[in-house]
């Protein structure tokens, strides 16, 4: 009987991209927008307030589940802002009124002032009427909207993205661009309309991320993706100019005659209206540099951009174009229904269980959490996520990495009874005690989140190690459905598991001689689409002596 016959989906998808071909660039000039001084000192200010909350702030771009909540920002600000409008209106107002009364003043001044002050009731008029009118327009200053919503702003610069978030988002684009083969116009292609993707000042920022954080291929991609929609005319802020005097000294770094074709278009840009003397002296010296450059290009050491073998199976695995299981293999697998060898809570709602790996043994158990646990899950662990850490091996101590882009929070079973179920549930499934296992981790990834190839097993050998043991097994629960993109993978056996909401999956860690099964290395893919949650059970080795036994021979 076949699994796809029994309960079971097959899992593995394919997505496949063609690689980008290069283009050759023609040079138009079009002018960059500039900012008028208010806007220069709204963005100063908006700087200035962002930079002083910028300690507390939280961080957005490890969770989609936190980037929802920026919608609910993004409406409350159009509000505020509306309400400071109509305010500042109000104001302004009350000004234009005030400078009528001084104006009304002067005019019942006669052309011999000396006469009119000599006159005390006028002189006790002028008086009186100028000392009203300026604590007026003083009250009138002194109560302005803005400071109330200066304030407003500063409360609410929490919940405002940084430009941490803003490179992280394009970093997990970048890392969906690597692994899913997505040249920038498939990127593009993802917005949902033509008008809501990413236009050149995007692109040229998304090349810079890439720079910095040497990614120099798709920096070179993007930045001839930022010029082909100068060239096409798009309006951008950033002008052709500055995209080409970044794209030709670096496209060296990838290809020379790109670079050289790059920097004859630089050098034939019209220069002659604006072009100031230390930058016609800056583009004869980027000629010679390209000339040394050349004459470098026999010593270059392109190896350095070249991804390592476990790079380039992790993220073959996770487009499903891995190596696939034979069907002889595939036919081996096998799911049934499972009573856990006859345990009572199991007879009357057995386990579907699949096999979706034999060797090691991975087993999938279908309908393993119910949507309404899943949402009780879900709703305790919201408040609760914070951004996931990668344990430093030397040290012991976890800190925030790319490696690792996700939020996750512990929840044990006084958070809900559902915790408990959930516990009970997996002993039942697979044998093994709970009492020393590590409470229920819910993860929810962000833009590109992903978990690079790592193993669970080998602790360091601290205080909690010594009491409980190694981590023996793991049970991840697929808390969604993932559009695209984020199926664990196992790069060393080509195992990829596809999320799917409501399934459990379990692999033991450990070789029955307590030494880490090498072939367990696994990985969370950067998701493409969608808000991938999961949680899991780490089950500790202390307690399993009687039920998992050692094995017959050492190697086992
Ligand atoms: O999310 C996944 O698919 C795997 C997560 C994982 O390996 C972990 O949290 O250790
Ligand atoms: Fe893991």
């Amino acid at each position: 009987m076949t699994c796809e016959r029994a309960f079971c989906i097959t899992i593995r998808e394919t997505i496949i991209y063609p690689r980008e071909s290069s283009v050759l660039l023609k040079t138009s000039r079009k002018p960059a927008a500039s900012f008028s001084n208010m806007e220069h000192k709204l963005i100063i200010s908006f700087i200035l307030i962002s930079t002083a909350v910028s300690i507390i702030r939280t961080e957005f771009y490890s969770s989609i589940e936190h980037m929802t909540g920026l919608l609910v920002t993004q409406r409350e600000l159009v509000s505020s802002l509306q309400d400071y409008i109509t305010a500042e209106e109000v104001h302004i107002e009350k000004l234009k009124r005030c400078l009528r009364m001084f104006e009304d003043i002067g005019k019942s001044v006669p052309s011999h002032p000396e006469t009119y002050m000599s006159n005390p009731v006028t002189a006790y008029k002028f008086v009186r009427r100028l000392m009203n009118a300026w604590i007026e327009v003083e009250e009138l200053v002194n109560s302005s909207p803005s400071k109330e919503f200066l304030g407003l702003m500063s409360a609410k610069s929490q919940q405002i993205p940084s430009e941490k978030d803003l490179n992280g988002v394009a970093l997990g684009m970048l890392r969906l661009q690597e692994t899913y083969k997505l040249p920038p116009e498939k990127m593009r292609a993802l917005a949902p309309t033509a008008e809501e993707s990413l236009d050149p000042d995007d692109s040229f920022h998304m090349a810079r991320v890439a720079y910095e954080n040497y990614k120099f291929h798709y920096a070179l991609l993007w930045m001839q993706d930022a010029d082909r929609q100068l060239e096409e005319g798009k309006a951008a802020g950033v002008s052709q100019m500055e995209v080409l005097q970044f794209l030709a000294p670096f496209a060296f770094q990838m290809e020379v005659p790109l670079a050289v074709q790059l920097t004859k278009d630089l050098l034939n840009l019209d220069l002659s209206d604006d072009i100031i003397p230390y930058q016609s002296a800056y583009y004869q010296k980027l000629r010679d540099t390209v000339q040394t450059w050349l004459s470098a290009l026999y010593y270059a050491d392109f190896d350095i951009f070249m991804p390592s073998d476990n790079k380039i199976r992790y993220e073959a695995l996770c487009r499903g174009d891995g190596k696939q299981l034979t069907s002889r293999r595939q036919r081996a697998l096998s799911c049934r229904y499972s009573t856990g060898g006859g345990n009572p809570r199991l007879i009357y709602a057995p386990l579907k269980e699949e096999e979706e790996w034999a060797h090691p043994q991975i087993i999938r158990y279908h309908d393993f959490l119910s949507d309404m646990e899943i949402d009780i899950i879900k709703n305790i662990s919201r408040l609760k996520l914070q951004r996931a850490m990668v344990l430093d091996k030397e040290t012991g101590k976890g800190h925030a990495s790319e490696v690792r882009v996700s939020k996750s929070a512990w929840l044990s079973e006084e958070d809900d009874s559902v915790v408990a179920r959930i516990s009970q549930k997996i002993a039942d499934a697979t044998g093994l005690d709970m009492e020393t296992a590590e409470i229920l981790q819910v993860a929810n990834y962000g833009i590109g989140g992903q978990y690079e190839p790592h193993y669970d097993s080998k602790l360091p050998n601290d205080t909690e190690f010594m009491a409980s043991g190694d981590r023996i097994a793991t049970v991840l629960i697929y808390m969604s459905d993932v559009e695209m993109g984020g199926a664990t993978v196992f790069p060393l056996i080509g195992a990829a598991l596809k999320p799917k909401k409501g399934s459990a999956v379990f692999w033991y860690n450990l070789l029955r001689n307590g030494q880490t099964d090498k072939r367990t290395l696994h990985a969370a893919c950067p998701v493409l689409m969608g808000s991938k949650w999961v949680s899991n059970r780490w089950i500790r080795e202390r307690g399993q002596e009687f039920k998992r036994r050692c094995g017959l021979s050492k190697s086992d």
